[in-house]
């Protein structure tokens, strides 16, 4: 058998473990695991390091076209690469107009081809402006519909209401397609909110104040009984709480469909942080308190969490600037650093096994957003992988996101990504891209 390139000697992670074995590349495909392959042109030398699935986001905010002053294809996806990911599905929001038709599909989708270095998926919106959309935004190739319960920060992308996401949720569930929720209950928050306002609070714990965690358990409760009574595919976005998840294995027990995600930002920081940091910290679920946190790493060591996603959503410095915490834009820049969390905060300090780091952050939002080629470093996958050097610790100071008011800079991990390789090209090394390299669209497998 003759290879483009073999990767030698690397510990490799796949589902069923973790092997040493190189891998033979052929075409931007992986063709051959195997014990000292021979009869490649080139060779990538891995031993002393891992090598993992390149990471599949599911959940980023590139904001292209219309706000890429925030946050575009080529700074996000270099973050991206940087942290070990090959491929990111984006969110129908902050890019403005939202992606709501299919004329903004096929809008986002060229700017994602011609800038992005990464194979990227799209998030069309599931809003009360266009129930009427979605069936021409499944032939587009969206991989799911996303819908904010509460406040989504813009107008142009307004909350759904009850009917409307049951609604919504009927519509894709006849086109099978996964229905992801921002799962806060807008009564609870805009209450809240409205009352600490007009008591003139606006400090960092009246913000945490204004979204308890009972805020979270309502909503996600409440997509529950629809995604049951549609049948619809459900994955909850960014839950910040055990309960939460709990919650969600109950009625995945009495037969939902429905997977969870939570963020890294839920499992590095606490509450206690935002008041340290501040505005780089703030967004929505707020970060909790340090038992929630324990109690949140518990359920994904037990293996009840489905995904990882950075949520990463960074908007310009005057946005993230105000004596109002409540004023201020929620978002926090995090496409960088998923690995390193699951690695630092999962692996090395709680024991998380390698193989759940991976399926939290590539296997599984492959295998739910239906990317059959991605996701694994196994023969017939896309050679997307990260190379590792699990032990090392390093301080995280070399960040590529558009405004790097990044909260992790200067957090120390143990666990380095040293590169990072897109169908068998290398797109990242040691700080230096591969910018020739260009992603494509990926749709759902039907
Ligand atoms: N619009 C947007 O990016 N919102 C995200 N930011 C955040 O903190 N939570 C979100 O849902
Ligand atoms: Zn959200
Ligand atoms: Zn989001």
């Amino acid at each position: 058998m003759s290879f483009d390139v073999i990767v030698r000697g690397g510990q490799v992670v796949t589902p069923d473990g973790v092997r040493r074995v190189d891998i033979g590349m052929a075409g931007g495909q992986i063709v051959a695991l195997g014990e000292e392959l021979t009869g490649a042109g080139a060779e990538v030398d891995a031993r002393g390091l891992h090598v993992f699935p390149g990471v599949v986001d599911a959940h980023v905010h590139l904001n292209e076209p219309g706000r890429t002053d925030w946050e575009g294809f080529e700074t996000g996806t270099r973050a991206l690469a940087a942290g070990g990911a090959t491929t990111f599905l984006d969110m129908p929001l902050n890019s403005s107009p939202p992606l709501l038709t299919r004329e903004r599909f096929d809008e986002k989708r060229a700017l994602g081809e011609q800038k992005s270095l990464l194979d990227f998926g799209l998030w069309g919106g599931l809003t009360p402006l266009n129930l009427d959309q979605l069936d021409d935004l499944a032939d587009a190739g969206v991989i799911g519909f996303k819908a904010f319960m509460s406040n989504s920060g813009l107008d142009e992308f307004p909350a759904v209401d009850d009917v409307t996401l049951y609604e919504g949720m009927r519509i894709a569930a006849r086109l099978g397609l996964v229905v992801g929720t921002h799962a806060e209950s807008d009564d609870f928050t805009r209450r809240l909110t409205q009352t600490a306002r007009a008591e003139g609070k606006s400090g960092v714990r009246d913000y945490l104040a204004s979204r308890p965690v009972v805020t979270e358990l309502e909503a996600v409760q409440r997509a529950l009984l629809y995604a049951h009574e549609t049948g619809a595919a459900l994955h909850l976005v960014h839950l910040s709480s055990g309960a939460a998840v709990a919650l969600a294995a109950e009625w995945r027990a009495r037969g939902v469909d429905v997977t969870v995600e939570t963020c890294p930002h839920y499992l590095h920081f606490t509450d206690d942080d935002v008041e340290r940091v501040g505005a780089a910290l703030k967004c929505a679920p707020p970060l909790r308190p340090k038992d929630v946190q324990d109690d949140l790493w518990r359920h994904v060591l037990a293996g009840e969490v489905d995904t990882v996603g950075s949520d990463h959503s960074p908007a310009p410095p005057d946005m993230k600037t105000s004596d109002d915490f409540f004023a201020l834009w929620g978002g926090i820049s995090g496409a960088q650093s998923t690995l390193n969390v699951l690695l630092d905060g999962g692996h090395h300090r709680r024991g998380l096994p390698l193989e759940l780091v991976a399926a939290l952050s590539a296997l599984a939002p492959a295998r739910r957003f239906r990317l059959p080629n991605k996701g694994r470093v196994e023969v017939g996958c896309d050679a997307d992988f990260a190379l590792v050097r699990l032990d090392e610790s390093f301080t995280l100071t070399d960040l590529h996101d558009r405004w790097q008011q990044n909260p992790y800079r200067g957090e120390t991990f143990r666990g380095r990504v040293v590169a990072t390789y897109l169908r068998g090209r290398k797109v990242y090394e040691d700080g230096v891209f591969d910018g020739s390299v260009r992603g494509k669209l990926l749709k759902p497998d039907s």
